[in-house]
């Protein structure tokens, strides 16, 4: 039975494209794909296709796509129902509370302001701490938000740490460890099962392979 999956476009495209390379599949055309969106593996039956991360739950969740590949920020932003299979290893950033040095959050009295593009984690966050705090959603520059004093705070990704420095702010604490991720359909988990095995232990073989490299 023929595969469909969902590959987040962007940030993790590069990684997710080298690791299927490196797996032996057929995904020249992904490698130079002009503003194609669809692509057929020339080795598989497999189908791939490019989407923003969020979009990529969608398309796993109504079974459009059998599996996808998404960051866990995605994931715990988006808790529906999937299954959470394997760990890429790659994509690896964080979510992290931050303010400006003045503004320690967790020594604030009062009412708390938290900017953030994930309103769902952040609530989570301060929910399990006791904190009441305000979520303002913001879909960009969150960095930008406590300097101009929209917020207190924010919850946001960090990966190299640059922006947060290069902006004043510091961080107060890790929220979640970030990688990409590889979530199936739970319905096509039962139909496609050995379709659907063989690519995960393709990739975790890959994975294994990489990550004994990095030591
Ligand atoms: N520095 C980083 N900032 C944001 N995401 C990162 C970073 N490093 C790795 N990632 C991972 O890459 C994924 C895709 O991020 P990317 O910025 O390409 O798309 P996006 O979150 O949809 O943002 P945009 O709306 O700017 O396209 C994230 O969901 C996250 O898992
Ligand atoms: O720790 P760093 O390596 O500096 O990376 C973290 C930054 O990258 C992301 O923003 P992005 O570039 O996606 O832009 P955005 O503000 O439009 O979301 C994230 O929201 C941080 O701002």
């Amino acid at each position: 039975m023929s595969l469909s999956i969902a590959l987040t476009k962007g940030r993790l495209e590069k990684n997710t494209v080298a690791l299927l390379e490196q797996c032996g599949y057929g995904i020249e055309s992904l490698k130079d794909k002009g503003r194609a969106l669809v692509f057929q593996d020339t080795k598989k039956d497999v189908r791939y296709f490019l989407v923003k991360s969020n979009d990529c739950i969608t398309y796993v969740v109504h079974g459009v796509a059998d599996l996808g590949i998404v960051g866990k920020d995605t994931i715990l932003e988006n808790p529906q129902d999937y299954y959470e299979m394997l760990d890429l290893e790659c994509g690896k950033c964080k979510f992290i509370v931050a303010s400006l040095p003045e503004n320690d959050l967790f020594h604030k009295v009062g009412h708390i302001k938290i900017g953030t593009k994930y309103p769902s984690v952040a609530k989570d966050y301060f929910l399990k701490r006791n904190m009441d705090v305000e979520i303002i959603k913001i879909d960009g520059s969150v960095e930008l938000a406590p300097i101009l004093g929209l917020c207190d705070g924010i919850v946001d990704i960090m990966e190299t740490g640059t922006t947060l420095k290069e902006n004043g702010l510091v961080v107060l604490d890790t929220v979640h460890e970030i990688s990409a991720r590889v979530i199936v359909n739970k319905a096509a988990y039962k139909l496609k099962r050995e379709e659907i095995m063989n690519v995960l232990q393709d990739l975790q073989r890959m994975v294994n392979q990489n990550v004994k490299k990095d030591r």
